[in-house]
């Protein structure tokens, strides 16, 4: 068991149509604690049978939750934001538990997965439409923005919480209803959620929260008419499947997906703080960000001094169990996920790269940080997503040479870079092909700014002003009178 202060947040059953259900087959699967192997937990395995009549309960309760007024679901959801911070300690306690982040980071994700609840219940009540000056004296032309209808969602593990809300309150705040498919990895802190929504208010059906075998659960929600719109946070590889799954019945999507994120260190930038924001970018989360420094690109004036700094910085970073005092880097989420990062340092070193520190097993799923120097384009980590504490350093002579560099991947969700020179900055921000770019910063994740990628890293944004219209479909209205 989970040590909670509220111990009815540790859910074993799925949010179905306002009740706390098994599955049918009464099947479950266990939640384990990445630092030590326990089981930590068990959940229903829903079969794909039993999702019609979720979708069916979505519907009714969408056609209801619309015709409230925005400013009731505007309270529900700013009601559901304080719950969330009220509990955040139990909601970081059990976050840790099943991802393996260091409870800092956990309390943090809560509050930034709060946020984004906290800004559409704000967005909700201004979801403002048009009129139009008519072209004939005897129309009157109106637009208006309505919610799109019921909605899914398939998240992942790395992020439990903000990447459940970052979805759910812009569909809620529309006046749509969502079904959320979280990872088998990581589905307690998605129904503590749930538990949460539920005293805040939102009604029966609105919010539904189901666990179980995604590709089956998903293909019925990417099969069913009734489903206008699905919403997806993971790989590429998968975005891909779902939205050749959706095209049948032309559903709205909405695709967070990989990412090779580029952070490129000039000659003239301040190395400190381009060390502080390689850390800060690189081994957030044990490196198991979508948004994560990918590969370090250094100009070879600065590039000794700029590893050297580095080294010193990531030797202090302490690696642990995440609910110990002190600890920096948890463990990874899984062993597939630890064996990735072998590979690529692996095949970096064959192909005459340096391991300059880490990458050391510490038993179970505990890796060292590590920073590999002379790491170039033709090694799997200049193409491939890590997705692990691992920081690659490339060299690279020009602002030419970094840009290229830098746009040569198939994915562009978010980039990085450090000059002190303003000419530089505008021209290198304007070059980069990437849906998001820090300009020395290594931290760009908020919920007033859209968060989304270019090429293949997704389609659409989430929170800022533009999240919302994912959930929402523009009715134009031509009256004669
Ligand atoms: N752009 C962004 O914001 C983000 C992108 N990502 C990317 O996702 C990857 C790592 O996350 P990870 O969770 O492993 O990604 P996956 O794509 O493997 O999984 C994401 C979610 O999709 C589910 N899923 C997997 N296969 C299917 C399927 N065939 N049909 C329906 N659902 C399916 C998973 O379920 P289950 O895990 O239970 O099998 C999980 O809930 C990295 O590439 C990372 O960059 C991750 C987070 C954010
Ligand atoms: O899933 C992710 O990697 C997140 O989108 C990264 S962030 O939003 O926390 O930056």
């Amino acid at each position: 068991m989970i040590p909670l202060k509220d111990p009815s947040l540790l859910k074993n059953h799925c949010l179905v149509n306002g009740q706390w259900l098994e599955s049918r087959s009464q099947e479950t699967f266990a939640v384990i604690n990445p630092a030590n192997g326990d089981t930590v937990g068990t959940v229903p395995s829903f079969g794909p049978d039993e999702i019609p009549a979720i979708i069916d309960a979505s519907r009714v309760a969408q056609a209801a939750w619309a015709k409230r007024t925005a400013k009731d679901r505007s309270a529900i959801l700013r009601q559901w934001f304080e719950l969330m911070l009220e509990h955040v300690d139990d909601l970081a306690l059990i976050m840790t538990t099943e991802q393996g982040k260091p409870l800092a980071e956990a309390r943090g994700e809560i509050a930034y997965a709060a946020s984004f609840i906290e800004w559409f219940a704000e967005e909700a009540k201004r979801l403002y439409g048009d009129t139009i000056p008519a072209p004939h004296a005897d129309q009157r032309l109106t637009v208006l923005r309505q919610p799109i209808g019921v909605t899914a969602a398939i998240t992942p593990w790395n992020f439990p919480a903000a990447m459940i809300t970052r979805k759910a309150a812009p569909a809620l705040a529309a006046g749509c209803s969502m079904i959320v498919r979280p990872a088998d990895l990581t589905p307690l802190t998605a129904l503590a959620l749930g538990e949460l929504a539920q005293r805040a208010g939102v009604p029966a059906g609105v919010l539904q929260i189901v666990t179980g075998p995604a590709s089956k659960i998903g293909q019925v929600l990417t099969d069913s008419e009734n489903v206008a719109k699905l919403s997806f946070t993971g790989s590429t590889e998968v975005g891909r499947l779902l939205m050749a799954q959706c095209a049948p019945t032309i559903k709205k999507l909405s695709l967070e997906l990989g990412g090779n994120a580029p952070f490129i260190v000039f000659d003239d930038a301040d190395l400190d703080k381009a060390v502080q924001g390689a850390i800060a970018s690189k081994y957030r989360n044990a490196g198991q960000t979508c948004v994560c420094a990918n590969r370090i690109l250094v100009q070879r004036g600065v590039y000794d001094a700029f590893a050297d700094k580095l080294a010193t910085a990531v030797r202090a970073l302490n690696v642990g169990n995440g609910t110990d005092d002190g600890v920096d880097i948890g463990p990874m989420i899984e062993e597939k996920a630890i064996r990735k990062v072998e590979e690529h340092i692996s095949d970096a070193l064959e192909k005459g790269a340096t391991l300059l520190h880490g990458g050391e097993r510490l038993g179970g799923l505990f890796l060292t940080p590590a920073i590999l120097t002379g790491v170039t384009p033709a090694m799997k980590v200049a193409r491939e997503e890590t997705f692990g504490p691992m920081a690659p350093l490339f060299v690279f002579d020009t602002e030419e040479d970094a840009i290229a560099m830098a746009n040569d991947t198939i994915f562009g969700l978010a980039a990085y870079f450090y000059t002190r020179d303003h000419g530089r900055s505008v021209r290198v921000a304007e070059a980069l092909e990437y849906g998001m770019v820090g300009h020395n910063t290594g931290l760009i994740s908020n919920e007033v700014a859209p968060f989304g990628g270019m090429k293949q890293s997704g389609l659409g944004r989430e929170g800022s002003r533009y999240g919302i219209d994912e959930y929402l479909e523009l009715k134009y209205i031509c009256s004669a009178f």
